[in-house]
């Protein structure tokens, strides 16, 4: 029935709850079942609680976050990290957060559990990353979900349903536009659009009047707090922002689409502790690796989305990302030109920018 929830609705619900620190239940497609809960938000007694269920509960991991820790990862993408019964919280936080790593090096060697299906660990970190937190999920089995849930007023979700909201973006739809006279040209105008799985929102800064029928200049830009409003010199994204709007205020046509992917996808506080780990020596992509992170884990798709939506349906791009156009011509919005964006390099953004030409294929 309408007023019941639906899977994305349910999955909305549970990113809410565990960014709480409140358990979740997944329920596989054989009827299988896993309690879950980030290991970043969860409270200590919560983990007593976790073991007085039976059997030892796991902290499940990315193999990437596992091969930093030098733990076996059976099942292939993830490991399962067994949490040794003496271990306490901070213990399982950090498996899960490297901010430790070089300090308080975790003693070895972890063991991780192999055998059974990892489709519902898979999911349960999947879920702890769209909540923008750490890709780490405390987990412990369970027989009976359905009761387990529904005597506890937990959030349920079945692996079915969910797996393709998790790969799948929810559809966007525009919400409001209204004119907004900037400094770089007085025709102005904002969009916003607002996904249907409750997350975040995402903007379309229109200049002037492109015509619908030719490429319009555009720019993808993705949120980047520290760089766009606070003047950041780690990175370029402030004044690539004001040269884009620059450039379309000068052009007296354009469209900025700003994505509130920050971090390349991983969310502030996470982007933080790969800052952190950046102050230990190491680069944008291997701190992201250590967080147990892809190198990027954002979704261009939406970019195409947003311009159709607009009515556009070919781009001068001001980027210089091939992955960005590669995803625009995938997706059916034609890259004619490619406009280069090489603006704002500092003393401390020169190592940033190098690492992202030689492992992301950004073009100097
Ligand atoms: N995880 C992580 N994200 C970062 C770091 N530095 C900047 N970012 C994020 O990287 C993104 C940069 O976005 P863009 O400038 O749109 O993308 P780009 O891939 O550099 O491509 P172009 O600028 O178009 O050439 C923003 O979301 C920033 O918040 C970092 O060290 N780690
Ligand atoms: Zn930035």
């Amino acid at each position: 029935m309408s007023l019941t929830p639906d899977i994305t609705e349910f999955l909305a619900r549970a990113r809410a709850d565990l960014r709480m620190g409140l358990p979740v239940v997944l329920v596989g497609d054989k009827g299988a079942g896993l309690l879950m809960l980030a290991a970043e938000t969860m409270a200590p007694e919560r983990l007593a609680d976790l073991r007085a269920l039976g059997d030892a509960p796991v902290v499940a991991i990315t193999a990437r976050r596992a091969e930093t820790l030098k733990a076996r990862a059976y099942d292939g993408d993830l490991a399962r990290v067994i949490i040794p019964a003496d271990a306490d919280i901070g213990w399982v936080r950090s498996v899960g957060d490297p901010s430790d790593d070089l300090n308080r090096p975790m003693k070895g060697p972890l063991e991780t559990r192999r055998g059974g299906g990892a489709s519902l660990y898979r999911l349960a970190i999947a879920l702890a990353k769209s909540a923008r937190l750490l890709p780490a999920a405390v987990a412990i089995a369970l027989e009976d979900p359905h009761g387990f849930a529904a005597a506890r007023g937990l959030t349920r979700i079945d692996h079915g349903g969910a797996a393709p909201h998790l790969t799948e973006r929810s559809p966007l739809h525009p919400v409001v536009s209204a004119r907004l006279p900037m400094e770089v040209s007085e025709a102005g105008r904002l969009h916003v659009f607002r996904p249907e799985d409750g997350g975040e929102e995402h903007y379309a800064i229109e200049i002037g009047r492109p015509d619908r029928e030719a490429p319009v200049l555009a720019r993808l830009h993705s949120a980047c707090f520290t760089g766009d409003l606070l003047g950041s010199l780690k990175c370029d994204c402030g004044p690539q922002l004001r040269g884009a709007l620059a450039q379309m205020g000068t052009e007296g046509a354009g469209v900025l689409l700003y994505l509130n992917q920050e971090g390349r996808g991983i969310g502030l506080a996470n982007k933080m502790r790969a800052y952190s780990l950046q102050d230990q020596g190491f680069d944008t992509v291997e701190a992201n690796h250590r967080l147990g992170f892809e190198d990027d884990e954002r979704d261009f798709r939406l970019g195409s989305d947003i311009l159709k939506s607009l009515g556009f349906s070919a781009v001068r791009l001001l980027t210089n990302n091939p992955a960005k156009i590669a995803m625009m011509e995938r997706t059916g919005i034609a890259v004619t030109e490619r406009v280069p964006l090489k603006v704002g390099e500092t003393v401390h953004n020169r190592g940033y920018l190098a690492t992202k030409a030689a492992k992301s294929g950004h073009l100097l």
